[in-house]
């Protein structure tokens, strides 16, 4: 790039000044500097001669100036007696406006009375300097011309104009000035006693903030150099100014280089540009001596590498502070927002790696085998998003009363996560928190939840066994706050979570999907069997005051205890009824059967109190449902007039909505199970349903009637859709 001169500095006339810049600026400076002398040089040189005509014959007289002395010499006299000359009245004229005296011209007579001796101290020295150091020898000993100051000119912008003096001296003049900074920093004549608030607010709040030995690692390198030339150290922020000068002069000369090598030991730690302080200094205040940059071999994590170079302890969240810590101490880290938020709006992505299940498992295994806080969480079609290594996000803990939400979302057809404010929104201030009931994903035994909550469940995420501890008090009618979007999943293989299915609408599917998904049993107990039913006795079958109330075979009571003699007109009705209990009780090789009764957890049917035992395996399921089946087929359900039948199943656990078969001989039989397919339990609840409507109509009917089988008449309506068959009366 083409250098611009800039405008002239000196004034035209101080042709001494100009000889000094010749050695100072750049040629073309000094170009247009003696431009302009030239242009000026007739008036100039009138001007001077006349008006040192007494200094010029002084010195004649003094035989201290020759003759022939040099014309620069003259006209530097000239010059700098004219320089001298308008100082002192410069001076004289400030003086004089300061005593009131400017305008008495005795005081100008006084002053170049004065003058005279300074003068000729200044000619007397100035002469031995130009006949030493002046570049311009050739013209020393011409003689004294007005007409000759032109050529002069002419002849010293020539030379000044030669290519080799201006750069060379320029180069050395930068080459001193750069040696005298990398000397400074050679000796170590840097201060680092400077005062806190002299580095800058952020750095001295850092510095003010941090633990003692995260601010002697800061300083550390300063501080090494400084102790090895007991010489304090300034700023290390100006150390690396120095550094990054010395960095970015390519064009620097010999001199500087040498010097360069001789901070053989600095070039070893020369600073990157980065700003690599500002990271440590962002942790400072976590109360760790860490230096997030080393990786276990003590070498600098290179940048953009992944895999085996991991660093070995992760950072730590970049906006929390002590405050968080402090009030999440059974939680670990958190975050707390420093901004407000609306509700809904979007707060930070939840980014990581996405990994396998497979790898995931490993990982929990191997990797974290030792770790108390989690990161994984179900992403997509089985995947694993592991934040481990992720964003700031994960730190966000967990909260059963959240004032954020983890939502899933497809950006341009790829799935993301990310942290969304909740339905009141963010105070700058709040803990964020979500739900991890969402999809948190680990393969440990169940966290305790410390969130605090008067909702909370007392567990992160889902419980290991699926079932969710009640919320002692509902979050119904606390509304907003509450995450709306909270989706209840269901246990899946091996105590792991499963991805949550989409919040359905009413109570079908989420039964359906538990009950073949996780069904959770328990026997209740032994089923304390009792004698085989007797064929009823009744005298006004048909009528509810036929009911025995002393029997204990009451309608509520499963079954009849208590046989009655049968009448001869109803031998083949007792006959079937005998064989019918033969069958129940006693399967086809004759052995008594066992008959259980299971009844169905309280997450499922709504039941209380009740312990559980898991029975996850497919195969266990499926055994179970089998066996229910027989059981029911082949349960004791002699039913009369008095008697009903109580079938239970794990389906079906709940005395308010099992279905419960009352036949009475005037009464109406109603059940609710529906037909969902015979791999269903409401399917073989129906089943069960249809089949001991049968037998218990054919019971009555052939005790009351003696007609084996169902009627033909009107007297009976069945009504399938319903399930409700009603017996005329
Ligand atoms: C995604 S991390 C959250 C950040 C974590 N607190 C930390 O310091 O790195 C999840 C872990 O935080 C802890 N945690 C989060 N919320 C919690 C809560 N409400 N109660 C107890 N521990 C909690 C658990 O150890 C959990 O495994």
């Amino acid at each position: 790039m083409e250098w611009s001169p800039p405008p002239p500095i000196f004034p035209p006339l101080d042709l001494t000044n100009t000889l000094d810049a010749i050695a100072m600026q750049p040629s073309s400076t000094t170009s247009s500097v003696i431009d302009s002398a030239s242009i000026t040089n007739n008036s100039t040189s009138a001007t001077s001669i006349s008006t040192t005509p007494e200094r010029t014959e002084e010195i004649s007289e003094d035989g201290k100036m020759p003759d022939n002395k040099s014309l620069e010499a003259e006209v530097e006299e000239e010059t700098e007696t004219v320089e001298e000359g308008n100082k002192e009245e410069e001076e004289e004229e400030e003086e004089g406006e300061g005593s009131g005296k400017g305008d008495d011209p005795g005081d100008t007579n006084e002053s170049d009375g004065e003058s005279e001796q300074t003068r000729d101290t200044r000619i007397l020295r100035d002469r031995a300097r130009l006949q030493q150091n002046t570049p311009i020898t050739p013209f020393t000993k011409k003689s004294i011309t007005t007409a000759g100051v032109t050529t002069i000119v002419r002849k010293l912008r020539s030379s000044i104009k030669a290519p080799s003096s201006a750069p060379a001296s320029r180069a050395a003049d930068k080459t001193r000035r750069q040696s005298k900074r990398l000397s400074i920093i050679a000796t170590g004549k840097l201060d680092t006693t400077t005062p806190a608030f002299s580095r800058g607010k952020r750095s001295h709040d850092v510095m003010t903030a941090g633990s003692k030995s995260a601010n002697a690692k800061l300083q550390g390198n300063t501080s090494a150099r400084s102790a090895a030339d007991g010489t304090p150290l300034r700023s290390s922020k100006r150390a690396r100014k120095h550094f990054s000068y010395n960095e970015d002069d390519d064009d620097e000369s010999s001199a500087t280089r040498d010097t360069s090598e001789a901070l053989s030991t600095d070039s070893q730690t020369k600073q990157k540009k980065r700003k690599i302080w500002l990271n440590q200094g962002l942790y400072l205040g976590q109360g760790q001596d860490l230096d997030v940059r080393k990786r276990p071999g003590g070498k600098t994590k290179k940048r953009g590498k992944a895999g085996a170079d991991r660093p070995a302890v992760l950072p730590l969240p970049m906006f929390t502070g002590l405050g968080v810590m402090d009030t999440t101490a059974s939680c670990g880290h958190g975050l707390r927002a420093t901004r407000s938020f609306a509700p809904r709006q979007i707060v930070v992505e939840y980014t990581g790696e996405i990994i396998t299940q497979e790898e995931s498992e490993r990982r929990m295994i191997e990797d974290y085998k030792d770790n108390n806080n989690y990161y994984l969480m179900l992403f997509h079609q089985n995947m694993i998003l592991d934040a481990t290594r992720g964003s700031v996000a994960r730190f966000v803990n967990h909260s059963c009363d959240p004032n954020c939400r983890m939502e899933k979302w497809l950006v341009d057809g790829k799935p993301r996560m990310a942290l969304f404010a909740g339905d009141e929104g963010i105070e700058a201030g709040d803990e964020l928190t979500y739900d991890y009931n969402f999809n948190w994903f680990t393969g440990v035994s169940q966290q305790a939840c410390h969130c605090g909550a008067e909702n909370c469940r007392g567990a992160l995420g889902k419980r290991a066994d699926g079932l969710q501890k009640k919320p002692e008090q509902s979050a119904k009618g606390k509304g907003k706050g509450k995450d709306k979007t909270r989706k209840k999943g269901v246990n899946g293989k091996g105590g792991k979570l499963v991805e949550a299915k989409k919040p359905t609408r009413g109570r079908p599917r989420k039964l359906v999907a538990q009950v073949q998904k996780s069904v959770i049993i328990t026997p209740k107990r032994k089923h304390k069997r009792k004698p085989p039913p007797s064929p009823v006795t009744s005298s006004s079958p048909g009528s509810e005051d036929s009911l025995d109330p002393s029997s204990p075979s009451s309608p509520s009571s499963e079954t009849s205890d208590h046989p009655t003699e049968a009448s001869p007109s109803k031998k083949n009705a007792l006959s079937l009824s005998e064989a019918a209990r033969r069958r129940r009780t006693h399967d086809r090789a004759g052995r008594p059967r066992v008959t259980k009764t299971y009844k169905v957890n309280k997450t499922i049917r709504g039941g209380k109190g009740i312990s559980h035992k898991s029975v996850t395996s497919k195969k266990a399921v499926s055994a179970l449902k089998k066996k229910t089946y027989e059981k029911v087929l082949t349960t004791t359900t002699t039913t009369t007039t008095t008697t009903t039948v109580k079938t239970k199943s794990p389906s079906l656990s709940s005395s308010s909505s099992s279905p419960s078969l009352t036949s009475k001989s005037a009464g109406t039989v109603t059940t609710r199970a529906t037909r969902r397919g015979l791999a269903t339990p409401a399917a073989v609840e129906n089943e069960v349903s249809s089949k001991l409507l049968e037998h218990a109509i054919t019971t009555v009917l052939s005790a009351t009637t003696g007609i084996d089988g169902l009627p033909a008449d009107d007297s009976i309506v069945i009504v399938p859709a319903l399930n409700t068959i009603q017996v005329a009366s």
